[in-house]
């Protein structure tokens, strides 16, 4: 048994203010030499990286200074004419994770029109099981991370009758552990991240009343450290992108009010770097995209107005979400 919980200690000199500027800055020059070694190291996940750095910048109002065209031509030539799919760069084999991040950038820019709606739609629908899961491509990965990717991007594109809801959320549901948490496939552990996934699953597919709300609330906001940061499982560490994980769980589930706002505040702003801008996991770490997105999305989600407003369920800004309803409504 642990008798010294694993936490981060908050030194003074932190940031204690945000420092949107540097951050903007930050994004704005990110990627910018492509043979920085980081940007080389990352190509795998290119389409992902292009996800986090817009949905920050927009969060920002600062997206303007992304490369637009540059951005839609370059998801234009990562769609695959022979499945639908979308890899995360260039010779890149499909993936779910990727065709997701760049429906949801083009959903950002309303630019749909780029890629072949159709072939996403079969690329996805193609890779439900009979069991209700998804694999994440043709080599036959099985995760609830899948599931999430499949219906929040047949949400976005107004196509969820292309696949079995009802067993969508079947399989969700097999993945329910004791503790009213989820893994990645039946039986396997809690872990914030997934937890986020299915909670997100069942919150688009409309069906949130299988959860067990209160059990599933508590081991959210038990995540929460003396620091304020919030880990991933028991005994973990703190990492800031946990604070988005389990606060955008929370807010699903109309609980966000569980954590200590300030003190998770104070946790937030202390992962900012002050000289290169950007968050980092934790506070005195490296910068990275990944980060300052979940950074910004967790201060937006505890309130902060000099952020805009963040949809917890998409990741995305809530006036995307909004104009894409309308669009919705209108050819309904
Ligand atoms: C593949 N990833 C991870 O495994 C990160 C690694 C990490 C960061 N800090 C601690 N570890 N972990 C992570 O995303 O865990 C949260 C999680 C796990 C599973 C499902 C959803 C969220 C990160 C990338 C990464 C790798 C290495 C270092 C930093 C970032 C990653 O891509 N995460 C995914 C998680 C995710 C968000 N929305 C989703 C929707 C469907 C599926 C997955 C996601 C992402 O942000 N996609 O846009
Ligand atoms: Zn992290």
């Amino acid at each position: 048994m642990s008798l010294k919980t694993k936490d981060v200690v908050l030194s003074e000199d932190r940031p204690k203010t945000l420092l949107l500027q540097k951050h903007s800055d930050y994004l704005a020059s990110y990627g910018l030499n492509k043979n920085d070694y980081e940007y080389c190291m990352t190509e795998y996940l290119r389409m992902s990286g292009i996800y986090w750095s817009l949905t920050a910048m927009e969060l920002m109002n600062q997206s303007s200074r992304m490369p637009k065209e540059e951005i839609i031509s370059f998801i234009s030539t990562c769609q695959d004419s022979e499945s639908g799919g979308i890899s995360a760069c260039n010779g890149h084999d499909p993936h779910m994770l990727y065709t997701l991040s760049a429906v949801q950038v083009l959903a950002m820019y309303d630019r749909l029109d780029a890629i072949d709606v159709e072939g996403v739609v079969k690329f996805v629908s193609s890779l439900q099981q009979e069991d209700g899961s998804f694999f994440g491509d043709k080599w036959g990965e099985v995760d609830t991370r899948f599931s999430f990717c499949a219906v929040m991007c047949l949400s976005l594109l107004h196509r969820l009758d292309a696949i079995n809801v009802n067993k969508t959320v079947d399989f969700v549901v097999s993945c329910m552990n004791f503790d009213g948490g989820f893994g990645s496939k039946p039986g396997s552990e809690s872990h914030a991240g997934l937890i986020y996934c299915c909670v997100g699953t069942l919150s688009i597919c409309k069906r949130m009343e299988v959860l067990k709300a209160d059990e599933l609330a508590w081991w959210l906001c038990e995540r929460q450290l003396p620091s304020g940061g919030l880990n991933g499982r028991p005994e973990k560490l703190p990492d800031l992108c946990y604070s988005w994980w389990v606060m955008s769980s929370l807010s699903m589930l109309n609980r966000i009010h569980w954590v200590d706002k300030k003190n998770l505040e104070q946790f937030i702003l202390a992962c900012q770097d002050s000289e290169t801008g950007g968050f980092s996991d934790r506070p005195g770490d490296i910068p990275d995209p990944f980060h300052t997105l979940f950074g910004l999305a967790g201060l937006s989600l505890l309130g902060d107005t000099s952020i805009k407003r963040v949809n917890p369920t998409y990741c995305m800004p809530q006036e995307t979400i909004d104009s894409g309803l309308l669009t919705s409504n209108l050819f309904q």
